[in-house]
C-alpha cells in the first residue's frame, strides 16, 4: 500500500534566499522528522524536491506510517521555521497538486462514489485512487478515512459505499502510554474473561464484570443522578413497527439479529423436532425451519427507538419537559462484521443508553450539559486520551446514507481514543457518542407539545466493552496503576477461579 503526494507550499516570497536552509532541511528529514513513529525504515521519503519563485514544491512517498499528509505537515513545520527567524518568509498555504493512494485489491470497487476520490483505477491486482484534497482535507485524516474505508470494503465485500463524513471538534493532550498490549489478549491469560459459545460473545468473569458496574456508576453519579436522568425499561426485542418509525427498517438487515417465534405452542406439532434430537443428539435446524413464524423484527441494536412506544401518539404538558431518561436493562445485538475481534467490536453487548426530549433549546442545553460531564469523566476520572468528531448522524448511518444532516445542529458526536496497541498510526476507537436527533423521533412517533412547539429530541449510548478496552488499553491490566478515581471505586480484586 502506498501513498503518493506532489504538493507545493506556497510562500509569501521567493524562497531561493533560504535554498541552503531548505537544503538541510530535505537532507536531514527522512532520518528525523519524517521517521519519528515509524518502524526503522518504515518513514516517509521525499522523491524530489525544487524551488520555484514562489513556493517550495515537493515528492513524498510513503507507506502506513508517517504517511504523506502527516509528512508534508511535519516539512512545512520545519521550513516555515527556518525561513520563518531567518529569511521573514512565510508558508502561506499547501495545494495538494497530485495525491495518490495505491491499495493492493482482488477487484475493482463496485461503488466509486467517495468523497474526494477523484477517480479510482483498478489494474494488475492494484486499485489507484486519485484524491482531490485541501490542506484541511490533510489535517482532518480525509486520506486515512478513505484507506480505510476502501481496506473494510476490501475485508467486507464492496455493498455500497456509506461515505464517513468525520470533522475533529476537540482532542485532549497526549499522553505517554506505559502499556502497549492488547488488552483482551492480557484478559483471556488473565483468566478474566472467556469467549462465549456465540459469534462476538464474551463471558465476562467478576473482574470485568466489577470494572463495567464501576464505569456504570461512574455515569451514575457523575452524569444521571445531578442531572436528573430516570431510569426506564426499554424493550429488547424490537419489533418491525418500532423499527418503520424510526426509520431502522430502511437499512438494518445485513447487521441484526432476526427474531422467530414458533408456529404453535401446541406439544405434538414440535414431537419430530424432539424426538430427532433424543436420537441423533443434533438440533434438525432444517426441520425447524418450516416450524417457525416470519420473523417479528430482532434483538435491541440501536437500544433507543422502544422507547418511542411510551410517548407514540401522545401530547406532553409542557412542564413535563425536558423528559430525561435512561436505559441499561440489557444486551445490543449486531451482526458485525467478520473476523476475530477483542471486546472493541462484538456482536453482543452492553450500553448504557441516555435519551432527551423537549423543545430544540432543551435538547440543546441537555446535549451541553451531558458534553461537560463527559469531558470531566474522560479529563479528570478516567484520565484518557481522547477526541471529539462530527460525523455521519449514527441514524443516518444505520440507514445507510451518507454525508451530514440538514441543519449544523443535529448530529452526532463521536467520542474517540487511540489503542497503543494499533501503533501511532493506528484507528481511534469510538467508544461512545452524543446526538442532537432533531425532529426525527418525535415526527417519526407522533408526539406532540401542548405549546405546539416542535419537539426534538438527543441520545447518547454508552458502551462498556469499549469503555473498558480503551481504558485498558491505556492503562494496563493493573490497578496499582489506574487512574485513583477508578481504583478507588474498583475497590480490592475479586477473587479468581484458578483453572488447572
Ligand atoms: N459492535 C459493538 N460492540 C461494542 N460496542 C458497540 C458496538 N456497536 C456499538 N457499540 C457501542 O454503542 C455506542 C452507540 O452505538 S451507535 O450505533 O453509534 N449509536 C446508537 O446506536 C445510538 N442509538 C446511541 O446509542 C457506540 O459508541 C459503542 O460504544
Ligand atoms: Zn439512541
Amino acid at each position: 500500500m502506498e501513498f503518493y503526494l506532489k504538493a507545493s507550499l506556497k510562500t509569501s516570497a521567493d524562497p531561493v534566499v533560504g535554498k541552503e536552509d531548505i537544503e538541510k532541511i530535505m537532507a536531514e528529514a527522512e532520518k528525523t522528522i519524517l521517521a519519528k513513529g515509524a518502524p526503522a525504515g518504515e518513514g516517509a521519503k521525499i522523491k524530489s524536491w525544487s524551488l520555484s519563485d514562489k513556493s517550495i514544491d515537493v515528492e513524498l512517498m510513503s507507506g502506513r506510517y508517517v504517511r504523506v499528509h502527516d509528512a508534508v505537515m511535519r516539512l512545512k513545520k520545519a521550513l516555515a521555521e527556518a525561513l520563518g527567524k531567518t529569511h521573514k518568509i512565510g508558508i502561506r498555504g499547501l495545494d495538494a497538486e497530485v495525491f495518490t493512494i495505491s491499495v493492493p485489491a482482488e477487484h475493482d470497487l463496485k461503488n466509486k462514489k467517495i468523497p474526494y476520490v477523484k477517480s479510482v483505477d483498478f489494474n494488475d491486482g492494484n486499485l489507484l485512487l486519485t484524491l482531490d484534497v485541501g490542506e484541511a482535507e490533510m489535517r482532518n485524516q480525509v486520506p486515512d478515512r478513505i484507506l480505510t474505508l476502501v481496506e473494510d470494503k476490501m475485508e467486507q465485500g464492496d455493498y455500497g459505499a456509506k461515505a464517513e463524513h468525520w470533522n475533529l471538534l476537540w482532542e485532549s493532550e497526549d499522553r505517554d502510554f506505559h502499556y502497549s498490549e492488547d488488552p483482551t489478549e492480557d484478559m483471556l491469560k488473565q483468566g478474566w474473561l472467556k469467549r462465549g459459545a456465540g459469534r462476538g460473545q464474551w463471558i465476562h468473569g467478576p473482574v470485568t464484570t466489577r470494572l463495567f458496574r464501576v464505569f456504570e456508576q461512574i455515569v451514575v453519579d457523575e452524569i444521571l443522578a445531578p442531572l436528573g436522568y430516570d431510569e426506564m425499561i426499554f424493550p429488547k426485542m424490537v419489533m418491525w413497527d418500532i423499527w418503520k418509525h424510526s426509520g431502522h427498517a430502511k437499512g438494518i438487515y445485513p447487521e441484526m439479529y432476526y427474531v422467530c417465534p414458533p408456529k404453535t405452542r401446541d406439544p405434538e406439532y414440535w414431537e419430530d423436532v424432539m424426538d430427532y434430537y433424543k436420537v441423533t443428539h443434533e438440533v434438525p435446524v432444517e426441520m425447524l425451519k418450516d416450524k417457525i413464524g416470519d420473523p417479528i423484527g430482532g434483538m435491541c441494536y440501536a437500544q433507543c427507538p422502544p422507547s418511542w412506544g411510551f410517548f407514540q401518539g401522545e401530547t406532553i404538558a409542557n412542564d413535563s419537559l425536558p423528559i430525561l431518561i435512561f436505559d441499561r436493562s440489557g444486551t445490543s445485538h449486531r451482526y458485525e462484521s467478520g473476523g476475530i475481534h477483542g471486546i472493541e467490536r462484538v456482536d453482543e453487548f452492553h450500553r448504557i443508553e441516555l435519551v432527551w426530549l423537549g423543545t430544540k433549546e432543551q435538547v440543546v442545553e441537555t446535549t451541553k450539559l451531558l458534553q461537560d460531564r463527559y469531558m470531566h469523566i474522560f479529563n479528570d476520572l478516567l484520565d484518557l486520551k481522547w477526541r471529539k468528531a462530527w460525523v455521519t448522524p449514527w441514524f443516518m448511518a444505520q440507514e445507510g446514507i451518507a454525508g451530514v444532516a440538514a441543519d449544523e445542529v443535529t448530529g452526532t458526536t463521536d467520542y474517540e481514543a487511540p489503542l497503543p496497541y494499533r501503533g501511532a498510526e493506528g484507528e481511534w476507537l469510538e467508544f461512545q457518542n452524543v446526538s442532537i436527533n432533531g425532529e426525527k423521533y418525535p415526527n417519526g412517533f407522533n408526539v406532540k407539545s401542548q405549546s405546539g412547539e416542535k419537539l426534538w429530541s438527543g441520545c447518547s449510548g454508552v458502551g462498556l466493552e469499549r469503555w473498558t478496552a480503551v481504558f485498558l488499553a491505556q492503562h494496563g491490566l493493573d490497578p496499582e496503576k489506574w487512574p485513583p478515581e477508578v481504583k478507588k471505586r474498583f475497590g480490592k480484586m475479586p477473587k479468581q477461579v484458578k483453572f488447572l
